[in-house]
């Protein structure tokens, strides 16, 4: 079933500049890879913090998915973290053009400074700021997979091994209701991120000032979390 999602998935490549930038981030952040959970939780928190500025005016939009929250998701069998909000949620349109493009301008700009700078902590606070920080994901994944579901469209699955990507719309229709899951196939090497323990203390160290909860859910088998139902999207 997996097979046949794959063959069914519309190809893409990366337009030029990503490529750069991700070879860039991989090679210069490879001492720090912990900062990818920072970076895909501030995703999760500004997607939070759309759909619920919208909500202000159309308050109908939050009926899809009413918490407002982030979870992230231990799988030790499948060596998969995922990082789950109940955000605004991305069309077909918005996975390709936030995912596998990047605005031009300023690209030249943020490439030279990461070029130039050798400090560790300038490069961490950079891709943040210019907003490149979910290709941190490859930091720790040989295999990134966002699931999506907007209000304005069917549910998709974008997937990539960061050197092209696939979509395809999510056979299941919306499991997730709204919002977005990223899910990180992890490298042999990263296993450690499954541990609760390490997760816990990324969150505090990095994350102590999101404004949504955000709870942790590590998949024993003896505690069949009800949000199990939603994850068995293919991989
Ligand atoms: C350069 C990589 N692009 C992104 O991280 C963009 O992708 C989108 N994105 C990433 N994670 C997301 C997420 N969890 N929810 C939503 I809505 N959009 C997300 C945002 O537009 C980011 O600026």
């Amino acid at each position: 079933q997996v097979k046949e999602l794959r063959e069914k998935a519309e190809k893409f490549m990366f337009q030029t500049e990503v490529n750069r930038i991700m070879k860039l981030i991989i090679n210069s952040l490879y001492r720090n890879k912990d900062i990818f959970l920072r970076e895909l939780i501030s995703n999760a928190s500004d997607a939070l913090d759309k759909i619920r500025l919208l909500s202000l005016t159309d308050k109908n939009v939050l009926d899809t998915n009413p918490e407002l929250a982030i979870w992230i998701k231990s799988d030790k069998e499948n060596k998969i973290l995922s990082i789950t909000d109940s955000g605004i949620g991305m069309t077909k349109n918005e996975l390709i053009n936030n995912l596998g493009t990047i605005a031009k301008s300023g690209t030249a700009e943020f490439l030279s400074k990461m070029q130039d700078t050798s400090n560790n902590q300038d490069l961490n606070d950079m891709i943040g700021q210019f907003g490149v920080g979910f290709y941190s994901a490859f930091l720790v994944s040989h295999t990134v997979v966002v699931t999506s579901k907007h209000n304005d469209d069917k549910q998709y699955i974008w997937e990539s091994d960061s050197s092209s990507y696939s979509i395809v719309e999510h056979p299941k229709g919306d499991t997730l209701k709204r919002g977005t899951r990223v899910s990180l196939h992890l490298k042999d090497e990263a296993l450690d991120f499954l541990e609760e323990d390490t997760i816990k203390n990324l969150v505090k160290k990095y994350s102590q000032f999101i404004n949504f909860p955000i709870y942790l859910w590590s998949s024993k088998v003896v505690q069949v979390d009800e949000d199990d139902v939603d994850e068995n999207v293919p991989a």
